[in-house]
């Protein structure tokens, strides 16, 4: 697609306030499409309004935490000679913490304004793992779709959606062919101009399939834009944002396809916030909501007003999380306390059990 403007590329008011009359006159935002190893590729106007790829070195950030290092879809300002003066505030951030260390935040994507969930209409549909991205997604206060992909070899589509009216009335869910163009067409409206689309799901449901469709066969990234280093070679990298013929952009990076962690226990209140809801209703402000007297949240259970599931889960994905940021050291402290809430979450799950 051709690059006319930089809102083409995600720009636009949260990322234009961060800058002082002096550096919107004299520095150049570029967008990173692509991170490897030492070398950042970023896509952005040139001072004569051209689209111009730039390669440019980790250098530059050497001194700065991993996660203040550039990811894709972060914004760089650029000085007239292509040098990095700074990157710009993240709208949303996909993280990962290293598992035992509680200091090393490695960053995933950044600005991504629509996740699409993806998974698709068999054996591979998990409802907790559907709650497990929205969790992620919910950190960092990034909009859901759920696209339900292989609808064409599935006989009845309804069992899923069905399950997904229960659980989550007010996700929006889209149920596609993804090999099939027309089919895949009602999913632009989530990727209007300018706005950053990231995939996730598990191996095999879909996600090339989709992307691939959502580029459409005449794939003119390449064409339309001028690729430049700092020593004026060209550079032909497989970039890991990709712009869309009718705009907007889809992010896809390997990091993304593995994700699996949620992060923050904030993002798991705020994906569960009907049992954050029902729990201030519990007799102590720190239950479990396992076996305490005066339990709302289990008393919503047992009158069949929430899933022992989704609690289930909520706990499951909690716990993990606290033990994802923890130390080593804490960490095998904590394995015997696991094995307490495996034995507790089994012993409630067969009173509901026996409740139904
Ligand atoms: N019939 C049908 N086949 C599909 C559909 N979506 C994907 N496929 C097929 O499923 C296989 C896997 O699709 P991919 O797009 O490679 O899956 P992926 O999610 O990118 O997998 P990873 O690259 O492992 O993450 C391919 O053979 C696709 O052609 C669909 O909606 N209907
Ligand atoms: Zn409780």
């Amino acid at each position: 697609m051709q690059i006319n403007t930089l809102i083409d590329l995600g720009w636009n008011h949260f990322f234009q306030s961060q800058l002082d009359l002096t550096e919107l006159e004299n520095l150049l935002p570029f967008r990173v499409v692509n991170v490897q190893r030492n070398l950042i590729d970023c896509i952005g106007l040139n001072s004569d309004y051209q689209a111009e790829q730039i390669q440019l070195s980790t250098y530059h950030w050497r001194n700065e935490e991993p996660e203040d290092h550039p990811t894709v879809g972060d914004w760089l300002m650029l000085d007239s000679d292509f040098q990095p003066v700074k990157r710009l505030e993240r709208k949303t951030r996909i993280q990962r913490r290293a598992a035992g260390h509680q200091s090393y935040i490695q960053m995933i994507a950044a600005n991504i304004d629509t996740l699409f969930i993806t998974s698709s209409c068999n054996d591979d549909f998990n409802l907790n793992r559907i709650e497990r991205y929205l969790a992620i997604a919910a950190e960092s206060h990034i909009h859901c779709v759920l696209v339900l992909t292989k609808m064409d070899l599935c006989n009845d589509p309804s069992v899923y959606l069905d399950q997904l009216k229960i659980s989550h009335p007010s996700l929006s869910v889209e149920l596609v062919n993804a090999i099939d163009a027309e089919s895949i067409a009602g999913l632009r409206q989530w990727i209007a101009s300018g706005q950053t689309v990231a995939l996730v799901g598990s191996s095999g449901v879909g996600k090339s399939t989709l992307i691939n469709g959502l580029k459409g066969s005449d794939d003119q990234e390449t064409a339309s834009i001028r690729e430049h280093d700092s020593k004026g070679r060209h550079t032909t990298t497989s970039r890991s944002l990709h712009l869309l013929p009718q705009g907007g952009l889809l992010l896809d990076t390997p990091g993304m396809r593995e994700l699996q962690i949620v992060d923050s226990a904030a993002g798991i209140n705020s994906a569960f916030d009907d049992i954050n809801e029902l729990a201030r209703g519990c007799r102590f402000t720190d239950c479990t909501h396992h076996n305490e007297p005066g339990c709302t949240v289990v008393d919503a259970v047992e009158a069949g007003r929430l899933e022992p599931r989704r609690l289930f889960n909520y706990q499951k994905l909690l716990v993990e999380q606290a033990r994802n940021n923890e130390t080593l050291a804490e960490r095998r402290q904590s394995d015997r306390a696991l094995g307490k809430f495996y034995k507790q979450a089994k012993l409630s799950s067969g009173r509901f059990k026996k409740g139904e």
